[in-house]
C-alpha cells in the first residue's frame, strides 16, 4: 500500500502557483498525457511550429503562454506515469486512515496529521495542468477543498472526537462549503480537547456519560467499542463522501479534459488562423508588391498606349489618304491598263518598224563604210601630211626660211642662203604638193579633223598606221603627243575611239580594244609597259603570210575606258623618260610605237572585225656631219633609209619588199602592206638652219605620197559561232 502511494516530495507536495510567462509556452506533452498517442503527427508537428512561432512573435503573449508544468519524474526513481493518472481510490484512502489510525495508537495519540496532508490525490493532475485559467484555478480550488476536507476527517479520526461530524450535510453544498464545515469542525474539536467541560456545554443535548471507572475495563471497552463504531460509521459515510468526491472530480476531470481539448483545438484553429493570416498578409504583401509594380507598368502602358494611340491616329489618317490614293491610282491603273493595251500593239508594230530601221541602217552602215573607204582608197592608201612647226618664243632669234603655203597641199621653200664669197644671199626655192599641208598656225584640232577618218576605217576592221617623220626638233612628238592643253593624235584617236564604239553599239557592236606601247632604240625593242628586262622580239604569227606578225613578251592591257588608257599612256611615257635619262636622252633617238587593237563583234550577225592602229613617233632624222652620237644616228638613219625602201617597193610594186631590214619596218609590216591604210606626217623647222634637212625630208615625203598602194582590204572573220 505504501509503496503505490507516492511520498511527499519537495517538488510535489504544493503546487506551484500558475504564473503566465513570457518565455515558457503551454505545454501539451506534459500537461497532456492523455491520448498523445491519438495525435497524429502532424499535428504535433503544428504545435512545434506554433510554440516556435509564438516564440518569434509576441502576438498573444498573455493569451498562449503558460507556465511550464512541474515535471512529475522530477525527483522519482521510475517513470509513474500511469500512477499519477489514477485518482485516489476510497480503498486506498481507508488504507490511509487505518495507517493513519494505527499510527495514533501507536504513538499514543500524539502523532499528527503529516500522513494525511502530504497524500497528493490531485496532484499530478494538478501539476500537469498548468494552465493560469479560471477553469484550472476553480478546479484546484474544488482540490484543495476535498483535500482539507480528508484532512479534516483524518484529523478528527486521529484526535478521538467525540461529536459526529455534519459532512454530509456540507456535501451538496460544494468543496468550498465542505471545506468551510470541516474546518469549523477541527477547530470545535480542538478546543474540546483542550477543555472537555466547555465542550460539552457547546455540544447538543447529549446525555452525560458516567464516569467509567478505570478498573472497569468491561466498560472501558464497550465504551471503546462505541466510539470505534461511531468512527467506523462515520468512516463509511466519509467514503460515501469521498467516492461521491471522486465522482465529482472525476467529472471535473472529465470536464476540464474536454475543455483542454476544446481549448488545444481552440489554439490549433488559431494557430491554423494564424497561419493562414500570416499566409494571408504575406499575400497581401506580395500582391500589394505586384500591384505597385502593375501600377507602374500600367502607367507605362497608359503612356505607350497614349503614344500608341497617336500613332495609330496618325496611321489610320495616313491609311485613309493611302486608301484614297490607292483608289485613284487604281482607276488611273486601269486607265493606263488600257493605254497599255492600246500601246503594246504600237510598241509591237514600232519594234517591227525598229528592226527594219535597224536592218537598212546595218545596210547603209556598210554602205557608209564602203563609200568611207573608197574615199580613202581614192585618196590613196599612203597619204602624206606636211606640217610646219612655228618658232618658239625662244628661238626668235634663229633666222627662218622664206615658206609660201598657197593651197592646203602644196607649200614653197625659199632659202637665203648667204653666199659668202660675194657676201649676197643667194634665193633657192622648192615646191613640194602633198596630201594635206598645214602652216604653223594649224591648231591641233584641225589636224586630227584631217586624221579622224582614218580611225574610222580602224574600227570598220582596216589596219592603220600613222607616223610622224622629220628632222630632230621639227614637231613630231607634239603632233603625235601634243602638250599640256594642246592634245596630240594619240589621245585624240583614243578619245575618237571609245566615242565611236558608243555610236557602233546602237548598231549592234561591241569593241575591245588592247593597248600595247614599245620603243625601238638602236634595232632594240622595249616594252614600255613593263620595267622588266626581258627579251622583246617580232615573231611570225602564221608561217603562211607572212605579213601576220606578233611581238613576244610584249604587254597588252584590255581597257574599257578612255581613262584607263590615258594612265597606260602616262605610264609608257614615264618609261621612255627614265630611259631617256639613263640613255642620254633616248627619247629623242628612238622610234615610239603605241598600238591599239580593235575587236568589234555583232551582236546579231556572226561577224567579227579586227583593227590594228600604229601611231608611231620616229626619231628624228639628223645629218651624220651635225651628229655627235653617230652609232644612233646611223641606226635611226638606216631604219629611216630601209622605210624608204619599203615605201619606194611598194610604190614599184616590187615582189620583194624588204621589211625585214630594220625593226621598225618589220614591225610596221601589217600596216604599210596592202591591208592597211598609211598615214605619214613629215615635220619641218622653219628655220634656215634646217632648210637642208628640211628639204630632204619634204623630198622623201613626197616620193611616198606618190605612191599609191594596192587597194585596202577589210579584217573581216566569221566569229565561231557562225562556224557552226
Ligand atoms: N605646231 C607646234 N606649235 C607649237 N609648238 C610646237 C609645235 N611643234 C613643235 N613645237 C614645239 O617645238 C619643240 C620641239 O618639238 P618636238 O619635241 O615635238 O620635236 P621632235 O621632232 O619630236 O624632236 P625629237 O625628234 O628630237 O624628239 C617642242 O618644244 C614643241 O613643243
Amino acid at each position: 500500500m505504501d509503496s503505490k502511494i507516492p511520498k511527499p516530495s519537495a517538488s510535489m507536495s504544493v503546487p506551484k502557483k500558475i504564473v503566465p510567462s513570457s518565455t515558457q509556452f503551454f505545454d501539451f506533452k506534459s500537461a497532456r498525457n492523455l491520448n498523445q498517442s491519438e495525435k497524429t503527427a502532424t499535428e504535433m508537428e503544428k504545435k512545434k511550429a506554433l510554440t516556435e512561432k509564438n516564440q518569434l512573435s509576441n502576438f498573444g503573449q498573455f493569451k498562449f503562454i503558460r507556465s511550464k508544468s512541474p515535471d512529475p519524474n522530477v525527483g522519482r526513481s521510475k517513470p509513474v506515469a500511469s500512477k499519477l493518472r489514477r485518482s485516489k481510490s476510497h480503498a486506498d484512502l481507508n488504507n490511509l486512515l487505518k495507517v493513519s489510525h494505527t499510527t495514533t495508537f501507536k504513538a499514543g495519540m500524539k502523532r499528527t496529521n503529516a500522513g494525511i496532508e502530504n497524500i497528493p490525490a490531485k496532484r499530478l493532475k494538478t501539476t500537469s495542468i498548468a494552465k493560469p485559467t479560471q477553469l484550472n484555478i476553480k478546479t484546484q480550488e474544488k482540490k484543495n477543498a476535498i483535500i482539507s476536507t480528508i484532512k479534516s476527517t483524518s484529523l478528527v479520526a486521529t484526535t478521538n472526537a467525540i461529536k459526529k461530524p455534519t459532512l454530509a450535510k456540507s456535501n451538496s453544498d460544494g468543496p468550498a462549503a465542505v471545506a468551510a464545515a470541516t474546518s469549523k469542525q477541527i477547530q470545535t474539536k480542538t478546543v474540546t480537547n483542550k477543555k472537555p467541560a466547555t465542550a460539552t456545554t457547546t455540544t447538543t443535548a447529549a446525555k452525560p456519560k458516567a464516569k467509567i471507572p478505570p478498573y472497569d475495563f468491561k466498560a472501558r471497552f464497550l465504551d471503546l467499542k462505541e466510539r470505534y463504531d461511531v468512527i467506523k460509521a462515520k468512516n463509511e459515510e466519509q467514503k460515501e463522501q469521498i467516492a461521491t468526491l471522486e465522482v465529482e472530480a472525476d467529472k471535473f476531470e472529465t470536464r476540464e479534459r474536454e475543455l483542454l481539448d476544446k481549448i488545444e483545438k481552440l489554439e490549433f484553429e488559431l494557430f491554423e488562423a494564424t497561419d493562414s493570416r500570416e499566409k494571408i498578409e504575406n499575400e497581401l504583401m506580395e500582391m500589394k508588391k505586384t500591384n505597385k509594380s502593375l501600377t507602374i507598368k500600367n502607367n507605362a502602358l497608359a503612356a505607350d498606349l497614349t503614344m500608341k494611340s497617336d500613332e495609330l491616329k496618325d496611321t489610320k489618317q495616313k491609311f485613309s489618304d493611302l486608301t484614297n490614293k490607292h483608289e485613284k491610282q487604281t482607276i488611273e491603273y486601269e486607265d493606263l491598263k488600257k493605254v497599255s493595251g492600246t500601246l503594246k500593239i504600237d510598241f509591237e508594230e514600232a519594234s517591227i518598224k525598229l528592226n527594219s530601221a535597224q536592218e537598212q541602217l546595218y545596210q547603209i552602215n556598210i554602205e557608209r563604210k564602203v563609200l568611207h573607204n573608197m574615199v580613202l582608197d581614192l585618196r590613196g592608201n599612203i597619204r602624206v601630211f606636211a606640217r610646219v612647226r612655228p618658232p618658239l618664243q625662244s628661238e626668235e632669234d634663229r633666222m627662218l626660211c622664206g615658206w609660201s603655203f598657197n593651197d592646203e597641199t602644196s607649200l614653197e621653200i625659199h632659202n637665203n642662203e648667204l653666199v659668202p664669197s660675194t657676201g649676197t644671199r643667194k634665193q633657192t626655192k622648192h615646191d613640194f604638193s602633198f596630201d594635206q599641208v598645214f602652216d604653223p598656225n594649224t591648231t591641233q584640232e584641225e589636224i586630227f579633223e584631217m586624221v579622224s577618218p582614218l580611225i574610222q576605217s580602224a574600227l570598220d576592221g582596216y589596219n592603220i598606221c600613222i607616223f610622224a617623220y622629220g628632222q630632230t626638233g621639227s614637231g613630231k612628238t607634239f603632233t603625235m603627243d601634243g602638250a599640256d592643253q594642246k592634245l596630240g593624235i594619240i589621245p585624240r584617236t583614243v578619245k575618237l575611239l571609245f566615242d565611236s564604239m558608243k555610236t557602233a553599239e546602237v548598231l549592234g557592236w561591241k569593241y575591245t580594244i588592247k593597248a600595247s606601247f614599245l620603243e625601238i632604240y638602236n634595232e632594240v625593242l622595249y616594252d614600255l609597259l613593263s620595267n622588266e628586262n626581258k627579251n622583246v622580239e617580232i615573231r611570225m604569227a602564221n608561217a603562211n603570210n607572212k605579213t601576220e606578225i606578233y611581238v613576244s613578251n610584249l604587254t597588252e592591257i584590255e581597257v574599257s575606258t578612255a581613262a584607263r588608257l590615258h594612265e597606260l599612256m602616262i605610264v609608257a611615257r614615264s618609261n621612255r623618260a627614265t630611259a631617256s635619262t639613263a640613255g642620254n636622252e633616248r627619247s629623242s633617238r628612238s622610234h615610239a610605237v603605241t598600238r591599239l587593237e580593235i575587236t568589234g563583234k555583232h551582236a546579231n550577225r556572226p561577224e567579227i572585225l579586227v583593227g590594228m592602229i600604229n601611231l608611231v613617233d620616229l626619231a628624228g632624222s639628223e645629218s651624220p656631219k651635225t651628229s655627235t652620237r653617230m652609232d644612233e644616228t646611223k641606226n635611226i638613219n638606216r631604219s629611216l633609209s630601209e622605210l624608204s625602201n619599203v615605201i619606194l617597193a611598194l610604190v614599184q610594186k616590187n615582189e620583194h619588199v624588204p621589211y625585214r631590214n630594220s625593226k621598225l619596218t618589220h614591225l610596221l609590216m601589217p600596216s604599210l602592206g596592202g591591208n592597211s591604210k598609211t598615214l605619214m606626217f613629215v615635220n619641218v623647222s622653219p628655220f634656215q638652219d634646217c632648210f637642208v634637212e628640211s628639204v630632204k625630208s619634204l623630198r622623201f615625203a613626197a616620193t611616198v605620197n606618190s605612191c599609191k598602194l594596192a587597194k585596202a582590204k577589210r579584217n573581216r572573220q566569221l566569229n565561231q559561232s557562225s562556224i557552226i
